[in-house]
């Protein structure tokens, strides 16, 4: 365009005005620069899809699993990238893979990609997160037609809490978030109230804006509760998305003792996880 200018001052005659670019002509496929990494059944879906209401923020739809699966991740990043939305200059690029949190390798391949990745972490009740997820292994056995063990089984040994319980351990969250804490600053990664994300999601989003330093663009009209589905669902340029039947399931059920036992073994774990991020939540 310099060129352009300067030809018109030296000859005096405007030259013809190049065509408007379209629309997406510098859009392209970029890494992310943010990255929801977990928790697992925290509601990582609700708030991608609320984060992509946002006119400068991008969304990889479905879940990528490059960090955590070794399989993806020997790809490279050129498939990584391949994987991302379109994204114009200056948007911001976010995925979602709860299966991050967990991975042990995720933290360090992470910031290999970019070591200024800004990472965000929705937690909920631990408690409740395991109920959750063997809820959902549940539905999936169902499906496929094969037995799974009552949760009560999985969950107690000689009614004790069995750490070897996948649902369990995926529930220390102080062990998984010490990986990514050795491997970014603290002010890298935003924790997300999973419950408040529920009760009120306008204020969480306005702090998600504000950690990915974004224009304040989410708006209080963008969320309605929607009585049928029990959860808030979205309202962008007239259209109405809820999330889908997965998620908000009624849960499998848990005695009280169990749910009692459960709680008191993650009354330390979940003190640790609160000395870290620098907050308390009211959990079990
Ligand atoms: N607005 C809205 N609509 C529907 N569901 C919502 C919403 N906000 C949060 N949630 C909660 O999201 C929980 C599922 O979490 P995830 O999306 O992280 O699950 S997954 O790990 O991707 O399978 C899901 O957990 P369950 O209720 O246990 O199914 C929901 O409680």
């Amino acid at each position: 365009q310099l060129h352009v200018c300067l030809r018109e001052l030296r000859s005096g005659t405007p030259s013809p005005r190049p065509a408007p670019a379209p629309a997406n002509a510098s859009a392209t496929q970029r890494l992310p620069g943010a990255i929801i990494i977990g928790v697992r059944k925290g509601g990582t879906r609700a708030l991608l899809e609320m984060l992509s209401l946002h006119p400068d923020v991008e969304v990889a739809k479905a879940e990528v699993h490059f960090f955590n699966l070794d399989d993806n991740y020997r790809r490279g990043l050129g498939w990584y990238r391949a994987q991302m939305p379109l994204s114009r200059p200056g948007q911001l690029t976010v995925e979602k893979t709860p299966g991050y949190f967990t991975a042990p390798l995720a933290p360090g391949r992470v910031r290999a990609m970019d070591p200024g990745a800004r990472l965000l972490l929705i937690v909920r009740d631990p408690a409740e997160r395991l109920v959750s997820d063997y809820t959902q292994v549940l539905h999936n056995r169902r499906q496929r037609g094969k037995p799974y063990p009552p949760l009560e089984e999985l969950l107690l040994r000689q009614g004790r809490v069995n750490t070897a319980y996948k649902a369990l351990q995926r529930s220390l969250y102080h062990q998984h978030l010490g990986r990514w804490l050795a491997r970014f600053p603290r002010a890298q990664v935003h924790v997300v109230d999973g419950e408040a994300l529920i009760r009120d999601p306008f204020p969480e989003l306005r702090r998600v804006e504000r950690f990915l330093e974004l224009p304040p663009r989410i708006a209080p009209d963008n969320f309605y509760f929607n009585a049928t589905k029990g959860f808030y669902c979205l309202l962008s340029a007239g259209h109405d998305k809820c999330l889908d039947e997965s998620k908000g399931r009624p849960h499998a059920p848990l005695s009280a003792q169990a749910l009692r036992t459960l709680c008191l073994f993650l009354r330390e774990p979940n003190r640790r996880f609160f000395s870290m991020v620098g907050r308390t939540f009211a959990w079990c």
